[in-house]
């Protein structure tokens, strides 16, 4: 059996624009784009990791919109990755990068034009099609 990693993304919107982050090269799924976020620690909330993520990654606040927006499983070879997204608003400042190589505010039309860590691939999807209001 695959070791689950329980992992929650953040969906940062900003007049009209989502915040993606590139990986690391020196991680697992070296340069792929992704929401920022990480692994639930054990007795956290999903929300609860999800602030503490944003803020030791980008030192900011976000304010949680309190419905999931999408989850999914995907198996890598290193273990199968159950990400929970949920739609974030910027409460002040601008994120600063302390782990990605980079990050971009991307508009929901061109968000296929990254190269997509494979699991968030259906949440990008999701998010071209349906949108998010601010
Ligand atoms: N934060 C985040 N992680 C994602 C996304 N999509 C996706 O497959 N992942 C994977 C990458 C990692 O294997 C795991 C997130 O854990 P992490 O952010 O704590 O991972 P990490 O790179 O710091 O640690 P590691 O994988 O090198 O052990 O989930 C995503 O959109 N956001």
């Amino acid at each position: 059996m695959k070791k689950n990693i329980n992992v929650v993304g953040a969906i940062i919107i900003k007049e009209g624009k989502v915040f993606c982050c590139q990986r690391g090269l020196e991680k697992s799924l070296p340069g792929k784009w992704e929401f920022p976020g990480g692994k639930i620690e054990s007795r956290e909330t999903k929300e609860q990791a999800l602030v503490r993520e944003i803020k030791e990654e980008l030192l900011i606040s976000v304010q949680l919109e309190e419905k999931e927006f999408a989850s999914v499983s995907f198996d890598y070879d290193f273990g199968r990755v159950n990400l929970s997204t949920f739609i974030c608003h910027l409460e002040s400042g601008e994120p600063q990068l302390t782990e990605h190589l980079q990050s971009k505010w991307v508009s929901f039309d061109k968000l296929n034009q990254l190269d997509w860590a494979p699991a968030d691939i259906p949440i990008v999807e999701k998010l071209m099609e349906v949108g998010v209001d601010e």
